[in-house]
């Protein structure tokens, strides 16, 4: 086992945001989790990366409470990247990425080329070598997001944390950067609002409504019509991608799913 919630929950503003969150993320493999907006994915995240103490429940990391676990010993573990990052510091890209190696350094410690081999092969595998001396500040938002998911990576982590990697990206890259980190050998946790990234690269998925899991599992499994009707409120159908042939999802406006085709055609027509 890796890293798990046990009936985990959390009340902020007098309102129970996690209700009873058991989840296994299995070790190597990604977990997605996916819900509608004020879901908690978020809030989930954070308690699972020990940024929140939870009002109930447990965090384990292997066979070990998490609150029994030093705050370094977690650091070197866990690489958490944020939906938003912000410094009001002259950086650069490659300072960014340097900070993820602070965990696995002692405060006297030289910079050794581990750590530098660690930040070079961070920056390429997110296509950021070329920028590494450009200031963060002048940075689009994905290329800021990517810098950050660079920082995680150099942090070398058993388990990743990744809240909305997507979400400033452009498609070439959401794909890139999620065909990367479904592909290293770590444990992955990731929210995502995209079903069909979900169900592209999640080996397992958790639906979260109301802070609650609606359903766990490899993600056509899980993602079926009537969940996702439930859940989001929207219509959908799975086809095949006539790209690769694989599973894809189909959504509409639940009104739109109740008009037949040739309503459609005829009103377009
Ligand atoms: N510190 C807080 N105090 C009060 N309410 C909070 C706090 N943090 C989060 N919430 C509320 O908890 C709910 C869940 O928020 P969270 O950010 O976890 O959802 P999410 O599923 O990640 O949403 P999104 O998809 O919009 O990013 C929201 O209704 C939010 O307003």
């Amino acid at each position: 086992m890796s890293i798990a919630t046990h009936n985990l929950r959390w009340e902020a503003g007098g309102r129970l945001i996690v209700d009873g969150v058991t989840l296994n993320a299995v070790p190597g493999r990604m977990l997605g989790l996916v819900g509608p907006n004020g879901s908690g994915k978020s809030s989930l995240l954070r308690l699972i990366g020990g940024l929140r103490r939870a009002s109930a429940g447990l965090v384990t990391l292997g066979d070990c409470d998490m609150r029994t676990l030093p705050r370094p010993a977690i650091a070197r573990r866990i690489a958490f990247v944020a939906q938003q990052a912000a410094t009001e510091e002259d950086v650069t890209v490659e300072d960014v990425v340097r900070l993820g190696r602070t965990p696995h350094r002692g405060p006297l410690a030289g910079w050794t080329g581990r750590d530098q081999q660690a930040v070079d092969q961070a920056l390429m595998q997110t296509g950021l070598a070329a920028k590494r001396r450009q200031s963060w500040h002048t940075l689009s938002g994905g290329e800021k997001q990517r810098a950050q998911i660079a920082r995680a990576l150099a942090q070398a982590p058993t388990e990743l944390l990744l809240d909305e990697p997507t979400n400033h990206l452009d498609v070439q890259h959401q794909l890139e950067i999620l065909e990367l980190v479904s592909h290293l050998p770590l444990t992955s946790i990731v929210a995502l609002h995209d079903l069909n990234l979900a169900a592209l690269y999640c080996d397992e998925v958790v639906v979260l409504m109301a802070g609650r899991v609606m359903a766990a599992g490899a993600p056509l499994k899980v993602l079926t019509p009537s969940l996702i009707r439930t859940v989001f409120g929207v219509a959908a159908a799975i086809g095949r991608s006539p790209i690769d042939g694989r599973p894809h999802l189909y959504l509409a406006p639940v009104a739109a799913a109740v008009q037949p085709v040739s309503e459609h055609l005829r009103q377009s027509a």
